[in-house]
């Protein structure tokens, strides 16, 4: 990048690591609208906070009312939507946190992408719901529009959803209660180091 060059912290990360007690991570949930990603994310989150880790969540909602509010719901916007929370994810990270992004992130290349970025740091959770027990669910009101064809590029309705392949975790969430799948997060992050 022309004229602008990287300045060091004072504070490196290893002392930050030091200092919080755990590893820092990127807990990646992806699924439909109405699977469980920002439920699940919440009573992990409430965990990790339980056990004195510096953690935060991400969520679409509300990103979406601030830093991404002039992104829509079309393919392009969807992937600068994504593109901006791997980013803010990775500066999250190098601050110390265990950041969970709860977005739908629908596109498998831009997961990846953020799953390049994180290098080791990524923990992509598949909340893994069938379509029919999201519209079942609908704790928005939002299928019922959709079906209406009061939302266009609807995921799963109007709009693809591309499942992960091999996910570090995968949540069914129709034979899991909200708790023992927080539980399996939970464990991963046991597994891989970044708590104890
Ligand atoms: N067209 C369309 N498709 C899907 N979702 C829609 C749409 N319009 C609004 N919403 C609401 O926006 C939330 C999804 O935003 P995300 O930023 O997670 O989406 S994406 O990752 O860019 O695909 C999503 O939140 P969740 O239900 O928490 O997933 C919806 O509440
Ligand atoms: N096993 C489960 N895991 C997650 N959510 C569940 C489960 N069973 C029922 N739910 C309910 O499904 C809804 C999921 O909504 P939400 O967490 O907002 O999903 P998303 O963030 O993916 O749109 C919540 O009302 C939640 O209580």
């Amino acid at each position: 990048m022309n004229n602008i060059v990287w300045h060091k912290t004072s504070v490196t990360l290893a002392e930050r690591i030091g200092s919080n007690g755990h590893n820092p991570c990127i807990i990646w949930y992806t699924g439909l609208s109405g699977s469980g990603k920002s439920t699940i994310a919440n009573v992990v989150d409430r965990k990790l906070y339980e056990r004195g880790c510096h953690s935060y969540v991400l969520d679409g909602d509300n990103v979406r009312h601030g830093l991404n509010k002039d992104l829509g719901f079309d393919d392009v916007s969807r992937v600068e939507n994504i593109r901006r929370i791997t980013e803010v994810a990775n500066l999250m990270t190098d601050a110390g946190l265990i950041v969970g992004t709860a977005f739908i992130s629908p596109f498998m290349a831009d997961r990846e992408q953020a799953r390049k970025l994180a290098a080791s740091r990524f923990i992509e959770v598949y909340v893994d719901t069938p379509l029919a027990v999201c519209e079942q669910r609908d704790p928005k009101g939002l299928y019922k529009k959709a079906r209406a064809g009061d939302i266009p590029h609807f995921t799963g309705i109007s709009s693809p959803y591309e499942p992960p392949v091999m996910p570090e975790v995968h949540l069914r969430t129709a034979s899991l209660n909200v708790e023992e799948a927080a539980e399996q997060v939970i464990q991963a992050l046991i597994e891989k180091d970044i708590i104890s």
